[in-house]
């Protein structure tokens, strides 16, 4: 079925696209697929679009320093975690936990990784051969040493032992010989077949490290590979920033869970895509709940909720069911962050609705809540988590991007050798092209021309794996 706007000629939204025929997407000229209307992301003058939130234009932050605030907002909080009673679920709740090294991946050491053994923490065979003792010829002995065998018996010079990688080496043993490198005579001597010297092929007790030195500091990212090196090191347990806890309330009595849509009824994107797309950013999703339309719900939701972060979904706006603004209004919250110069999803929000709980309210549609998610919630879970911000970078844009007057737009991209190409498919509804996106493109006020270097937000599984990052 070819969706209301799609460019004749494009291939219809159910068929299956591969990368190749998504960047195809890319090469069609000048009918760039809006479902919001130039005079949203090409008008004029700032005047007040149709059932705009008045006081918005007055209120609206510069998406830098929209991030800017909601990573400090994450701070203020992991400051009054730290120093608050220990007693109270507030007070502890960033304190550094100690998880078992299966769980530890993607968070962040809270205590420095030291050494507690020496590695390797026995002299030990590099190779599989002989250990030697003394210049050749050799008598060899009968038993040989294996990996993980207990301690051998010392060589007396002039003789040999059989040695595999990662055994211990017998006191006295001078040098190993490897296996190609070995020639046994008729009478059972072993020469070697080039030149040696002293310690080849032994890796000394202690080379990588001493018992107390530091392998890794305070604040480094659990990557498999750290998992690796704490194993070694003897951890069973590592000492991490607890991940913070979010709870994703789902907002609208128009969504359905499963089928078709039909009546005026559309699926929930945002249910199947918000959860791992947090736990990507460093969050322990605890809940995911349907609220509907229910201002009594959505209250009653934000009040209980005990996670760091509640992430709402749609009722960001002015209609006569978009309970988000009153609901915080009510409940007391603090607005840090009151729509955001961005385009799609200028009227996400982020307030403070406890001492130690933020909330992030997403625009409904999805891809302005994507926008949300990075703008405003990837900053404050990033800081939350202690994770470290991204290097940022830039590519040239293979294209030229209408820019909006006044906001910035993100603005899906693949990136193909040297350039980011940006997608269409970009209106705040749509998900078709960051589904086949790999970062998202921040086009400053005004646009960017071909060329034209842009800041990119990578896509968490663009840049570590699927498996690294769903945690
Ligand atoms: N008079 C105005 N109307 C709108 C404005 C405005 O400034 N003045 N802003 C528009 C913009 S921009 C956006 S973005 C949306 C934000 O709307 P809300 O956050 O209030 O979201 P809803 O009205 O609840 O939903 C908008 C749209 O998204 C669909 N939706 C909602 N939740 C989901 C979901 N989980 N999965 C899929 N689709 C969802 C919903 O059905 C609507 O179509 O407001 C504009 N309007
Ligand atoms: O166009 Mo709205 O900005 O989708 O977010």
């Amino acid at each position: 079925m070819t969706a209301p706007g799609t460019p004749a000629g494009a291939p219809a939204a159910d068929d299956d696209l591969d990368v190749e025929e998504a960047l195809a997407l890319v090469r069609e000229p000048h009918s760039e697929p809006q479902d919001d209307g130039p005079a949203r992301s090409s008008g004029g003058p700032a005047v007040r679009q149709p059932g705009e939130r008045p006081a918005e234009r007055h209120t609206a932050t510069s998406w830098p320093h929209a991030r800017e605030i909601a990573a400090r907002a994450a701070r203020t909080a992991r400051a009054h975690g730290r120093h608050g009673p220990a007693d109270t679920p507030a007070g502890d709740r960033h304190a550094p936990v100690s998880v078992p090294l299966g769980d530890a991946l993607g968070l962040v050491l809270a205590a420095p990784l030291d050494a507690l053994t020496d590695l390797p923490s026995f002299d030990t065979s590099a190779m599989d051969g002989w250990a030697v003792a003394g210049p050749g010829p050799w008598q060899v002995r009968e038993e040989g040493v294996l990996a993980g065998h207990a301690q051998p018996e010392p060589l007396t010079d002039g003789t040999a032992v059989r040695i595999a990688t990662g055994a211990r080496i017998p006191a006295d043993t001078t040098a190993v010989l490897r296996t190609e490198h070995g020639r046994t005579d008729t009478q059972g001597r072993l020469h070697p077949t080039r030149e040696m010297f002293h310690g080849q092929d032994i890796r000394p007790r202690g080379q990588e490290c001493r018992t107390g030195d530091q392998l890794l500091p305070v604040g480094t990212l659990v990557t498999p590979a750290v998992l690796g090196l704490a194993a070694a090191a003897g951890y069973d347990t590592v000492t991490v920033v607890p991940r913070p806890r979010a709870e994703v309330l789902i907002l609208g009595d128009e969504l359905l869970t499963t089928g078709l849509p039909h009546d005026g009824l559309i699926r929930d994107a945002l249910g199947p895509m918000l959860p791992p797309w947090l736990r990507a950013l460093g969050a322990d999703v605890v809940a995911v709940r349907r609220i509907g339309d229910d201002a009594r719900a959505l209250r009653k939701a934000v009040t209980a909720s005990q996670a760091d972060l509640v992430i709402t979904t749609g009722g960001t706006a002015a209609g006569p069911v978009d309970h988000v603004h009153p609901v915080l209004e009510r409940v007391g919250a603090e607005l840090l962050v009151d729509g955001v110069k961005v385009r799609p999803g200028h009227p996400m929000l982020l307030a403070r609705t406890k001492e130690h709980q933020h909330l992030v309210g997403l625009p409904g549609n999805p891809l302005a809540a994507v926008s949300g998610l990075l703008t405003l919630a990837e900053p404050l879970l990033r800081t939350l988590a202690a994770r470290p911000a991204p290097e940022p970078y830039t590519l040239p844009l293979k294209e030229a991007v209408q820019g909006h007057p006044y906001d910035t737009r993100l603005i899906p991209v693949v990136l193909r050798g040297d350039h980011a190409v940006p997608l269409h498919y970009n209106g705040p509804a749509m998900l078709r092209g960051i589904a086949a996106a790999d970062a998202l493109a921040v086009v400053p006020p005004g646009g960017a021309r071909q060329g034209e270097e842009a800041e990119l937000l990578d896509l968490p599984w663009a840049t570590a794996g699927i498996g690294v990052c769903f945690t």
